[in-house]
């Protein structure tokens, strides 16, 4: 059996050196990554990237090939660890025959904790109906009572694994709020997605996996940093010739009478230096820098290995 990380308490999520294989297949390669308290790591990847086997392995579902997981300074399989995380799988398999209350209730003894009410305020939040059997409920209801069984016991880490699809747009940002009240209160929250818009709002750092290996590890901040945004700005009379040729990180100028369409590599205060004595009417950012950012990471695997 996998024993524990040893740990300063700070880290409360540590996978060191983890390798799984499955027969040939190396799902994940040499991962190593830490979640601090009070930090949401975004956990990013295509399909078969090695996400969720990464996350098993943290919960003692499967057993590293080689390295080693710690959760809270030991590990997951120990029930009084267990017991103070909070778990989100992808595949959302249930009771068919219970009624959600009685589910919930089952998990809230397991643990412990909480009692009722709390329970039912997180029902409620999430518009779940706890009189209803768990067969009778749609994929995305199902989503709810596995969110809710989740978050109920205020969990000092959870481990969410594309905890959102199959939630409508509202339910995803209520989903999201709860996330991140539970980081505001200092759990660590390592939360596994595909894309990344869906955490780029709350996660501190994100990793992004490739075929089993951490291609890239940084801050959402300094992500922000290195993007890349296509701006276009509007004047108010035609763009002097000239005004935006050789200006710091500016690159494919296309000038239209009084509109500059630009793409702007980091900081864009050179070119608001450069337009400053201009009345400019309008700025429009084609804000998809981000994602674009993460899917140069994959295209640059897709170089490599041909
Ligand atoms: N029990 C298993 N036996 C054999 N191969 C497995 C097993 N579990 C996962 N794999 C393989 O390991 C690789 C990584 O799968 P994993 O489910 O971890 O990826 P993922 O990033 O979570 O992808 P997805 O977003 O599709 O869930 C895939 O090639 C998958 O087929």
């Amino acid at each position: 059996m996998t024993r524990g990380a040893h740990v300063p308490e700070r880290t409360l999520v540590s996978v060191d050196g983890l390798t799984k294989r499955f027969g040939n297949l190396t799902a994940v390669k040499d991962l190593n990554l830490q979640v601090s308290a009070g930090e949401i790591y975004g956990l990013l990847g295509p399909n078969g990237a090695g996400k969720t086997t990464t996350i098993r392995a943290l919960l003692g579902f499967i057993n590293p090939t080689e390295g080693r997981v710690g959760v809270l300074g030991g590990h997951a399989r120990e029930l009084d660890i267990r017991s103070r995380v909070g778990y989100v799988g992808g595949d959302v398999t249930l009771d068919r025959g219970l009624r959600v209350r009685n589910l919930l209730t089952w998990y809230a003894k397991l643990r412990g904790g909480p009692a009722w009410p709390t329970i039912q305020d997180l029902c409620d939040r999430l518009s779940l109906d706890p009189s209803r059997k768990i067969g009778q409920l749609s994929t995305g209801n199902r989503r709810k009572v596995a969110i809710v069984q989740a978050f109920m016991h205020d969990p000092d880490v959870l481990i969410l694994d594309e905890p959102t699809a199959g939630l409508d747009p509202l339910l995803q940002r209520d989903v999201l709020s709860l996330v991140r009240a539970r980081r505001d209160a200092g759990a660590s929250v390592l939360y596994s997605s595909h894309t990344l818009p869906e955490v780029e709002d709350i996660a501190d750092r994100i990793g992004i996996l490739r075929r089993g290996v951490l291609v890239h590890e940084d801050t959402i901040f300094n992500l922000r940093d290195v993007a890349r945004q296509r701006l276009e700005l509007r004047f108010a009379d035609d763009v002097p010739a000239g005004l935006l040729d050789d200006v710091e990180g500016v690159s494919e100028v296309v000038i239209d009478g009084g509109t500059a369409r630009v793409v702007v590599d980091g900081s864009v205060a050179a070119l608001v230096d450069r337009v400053a004595g201009h009345r400019v009417e309008r700025i429009v950012s084609h804000d998809d820098d981000l994602e674009d950012v993460f899917f140069e990471y994959y295209r640059d695997g897709e170089k490599e290995n041909t």
